[in-house]
């Protein structure tokens, strides 16, 4: 059962579809990325899920709530640029976000003790949160998201502004939270989604051009590339190799002929039989996979 369905979700700000006809649907205690290069519409669809933002068309249900129910008790929510109350401590802050949340003082104490300790930042409590680093901020920002133990945690760009070790203890972070909520973050960066999340959601535009598992998606998008190089005349050659049948796509890129192939073992005897006959220049042929990182790339090249 999916603990939320997107359907058909549209944004539309001056007459331009920030995003458009969005659907899919999240199951509980999967991590997923919502990965796409800037103004694919990440933040916009955060925004809906989490409430902040009116769509213009379509829905967002959760599974197991109430017609009149308040979705923000369920949710927890860190925007891409927080804005903190610099004179509090931290643990100030915590007490007053969980009050805020509908929780007792009692109850916000006690759980702004556990997140501080969570996200690794008990030392550092009662400093005043304008003397913390980008990193104890962000993590201070997913403990205000977690104050209220929701069942899904979305978070907007939650490594992007942090250095490679602040990047490091986030993403370590986030991969404890996974036993305990569901989590839902948006990223420009393929190698981050790659690392902590289950399934990714990938955008452009607007609109949602892949999804599926890591897994799947990497086993869909595997092809093979053959890289050739000639002594001379690499433009001749590669239109002999196009006319091979068991040669999908060919190009030159970087003085190399680089072709796309389905069945390698068919297009290396095609190959190897038409240079040895043809008596061809031929000085390299090596083998690699396409990787999930071209596809982004296409995708966001287009
Ligand atoms: N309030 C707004 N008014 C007008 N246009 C907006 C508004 N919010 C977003 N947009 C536009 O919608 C598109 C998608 O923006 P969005 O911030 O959702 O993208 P994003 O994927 O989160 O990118 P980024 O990583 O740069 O934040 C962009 O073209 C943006 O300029």
């Amino acid at each position: 059962m999916a603990m939320i369905k997107v359907d058909h979700l549209t944004k539309t700000f001056e007459g331009k579809n920030a995003v458009n006809n969005l659907s899919f649907e999240l199951s509980p205690g999967k991590c997923v990325a919502l990965l796409g290069p800037n103004g694919a519409g990440k933040t916009t669809t955060l925004r809906m899920l989490s409430g902040l933002l009116k769509p213009s068309s379509g829905t967002v249900s959760f599974e197991g709530m109430k017609e009149d129910g308040d979705i923000r008790e369920h949710i927890g929510y860190l925007p891409q640029y927080p804005v903190f109350h610099n004179w509090m401590s931290g643990k100030e802050f915590l007490v007053y976000v969980g009050q805020l949340a509908n929780l007792t003082k009692p109850q916000a104490i006690e759980q702004a003790e556990k997140y501080l300790d969570r996200v690794g930042i008990a030392d550092a409590k009662n400093r005043r949160i304008g003397k913390y680093s980008g990193g104890m901020k962000q993590r201070l920002g997913i403990a205000q998201a977690m104050i209220h133990s929701p069942q899904l945690l979305m978070l907007d760009e939650p490594v992007s502004s942090l250095d490679p070790i602040g990047r490091r203890d986030v993403l370590n972070l986030m991969e404890e939270l996974k036993a305990q909520t569901t989590i839902l973050f948006s990223t420009h960066i393929l190698s981050d989604a790659e690392e902590v999340s289950d399934d990714l959601l990938l955008m452009h535009q607007g609109e949602m051009v892949e999804s599926g598992s890591i897994e799947s998606l990497r086993e869909k998008h595997q092809t093979t590339k053959i890289h050739l190089t000639f002594r001379e005349n690499v433009d001749t050659y590669l239109n002999k190799l196009r006319e091979i049948p068991s040669i999908s796509e060919g190009y030159i890129e970087r003085n190399e002929v680089q072709l796309l192939v389905a069945d390698i073992d068919q297009a290396r005897i095609d190959i190897l039989a038409k240079a040895s006959s043809e008596q061809w220049p031929l000085i390299k042929f090596e083998v690699s996979r396409v990787s999930l990182e071209e596809l982004f790339m296409k995708v966001v090249n287009q």
